[in-house]
C-alpha cells in the first residue's frame, strides 16, 4: 500500500469514528491532510463522515492545483488560511460539534480565550482558543479571519457554526478536536457551578512542560 493510500484509508477511518460517537452529523464537518508530496487530500463538499469513500476525496498537487477526486470541501479558504499561515500544520479538522457550539453562544464567552481551564489536556494540546464571530458557511472570510492571527493560534471557534483544528498531523489535529469537544462538555456541566479550574500555576508548568505555543 502506498503512503497515499493509507492517508486515504486513515482520513476515512477518523472521519467515520467521529461520525459514530456524534461529534458531527448528517454531511457536515470537513478534513484536510498534507500529501506526502506536499499536496492535500480533502473530504468532498456535501459528503457523509459516515460513508466517505477513500478513491474519491479531493486530491491536490504541491502547487494546489485540485487533480483528483470529487469537489472539495466548501471551506478551502479556511483550510488554505491555515497552511498559509502556520508551517507546521500537517491536519485541519473542521466539526458542527454541539458542546463546542453551544458554549459559543453564551453571551459570556471569551472571545480570545473560549475554552475555561478545567483540565490539563486542553491546555497542552489547543493553547488558547480564539472564538471568532459567525459567518455563513464557506465564506471565504472566514479564511480573512484566520489569516488575522498570523498563525498565532493553532485552534478556532467558529461562532454558531463549529470549532476548526490544525495539527503537525492527522492524529495529532483530531485528539486535540476531540479534546475541544470534551472541554466545551465540561465547561457545560459545571456552568454556574463555580468549579475548581486548573491555576495559573499549572497553566504555566503546562506551558513550560509541554512546549506549548501559547498566544499571552
Ligand atoms: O461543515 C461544512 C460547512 O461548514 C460542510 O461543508 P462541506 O460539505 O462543503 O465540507
Ligand atoms: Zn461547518
Amino acid at each position: 500500500m502506498t503512503e497515499l493510500t493509507a492517508l486515504r484509508e486513515r482520513v476515512c477511518l477518523f472521519a467515520r469514528s467521529l461520525y459514530d460517537r456524534g461529534l458531527t452529523h448528517g454531511s457536515t464537518g470537513n478534513i484536510s491532510v498534507r500529501t506526502p508530496d506536499g499536496g492535500l487530500l480533502v473530504t468532498p463538499t456535501g459528503s457523509s463522515f459516515l460513508t466517505l469513500d477513500p478513491a474519491r476525496l479531493s486530491l491536490f498537487d504541491g502547487a494546489l492545483r485540485h487533480v483528483d477526486g470529487d469537489a472539495p470541501t466548501k471551506e478551502m479558504p479556511l483550510h488554505r488560511a491555515f497552511y498559509d499561515t502556520r508551517s507546521t500544520a500537517g491536519a485541519i479538522v473542521h466539526l458542527h460539534a454541539a458542546h463546542s457550539v453551544a458554549l459559543s453562544m453564551m453571551p459570556d464567552a471569551d472571545t480570545d480565550d473560549f475554552l475555561a481551564r478545567l483540565t490539563p489536556y486542553p491546555v497542552m494540546q489547543l493553547g488558547k482558543v480564539k472564538l471568532l464571530p459567525y459567518f455563513m458557511p464557506g465564506d471565504p472570510a472566514i479564511g480573512d479571519a484566520i489569516r488575522g492571527l498570523a498563525g498565532r493560534r493553532t485552534a478556532v471557534m467558529l461562532a454558531n457554526h463549529g470549532p476548526v483544528v490544525a495539527g503537525k498531523d492527522l492524529d495529532a489535529a483530531v485528539y486535540a478536536m476531540e479534546e475541544l469537544e470534551a472541554a466545551a462538555q465540561l465547561a457545560l456541566m459545571t456552568r454556574g457551578l463555580g468549579p475548581k479550574g486548573l491555576t495559573d500555576a499549572d497553566v504555566t508548568r503546562l506551558v513550560r512542560t509541554f512546549d506549548v505555543e501559547w498566544d499571552a
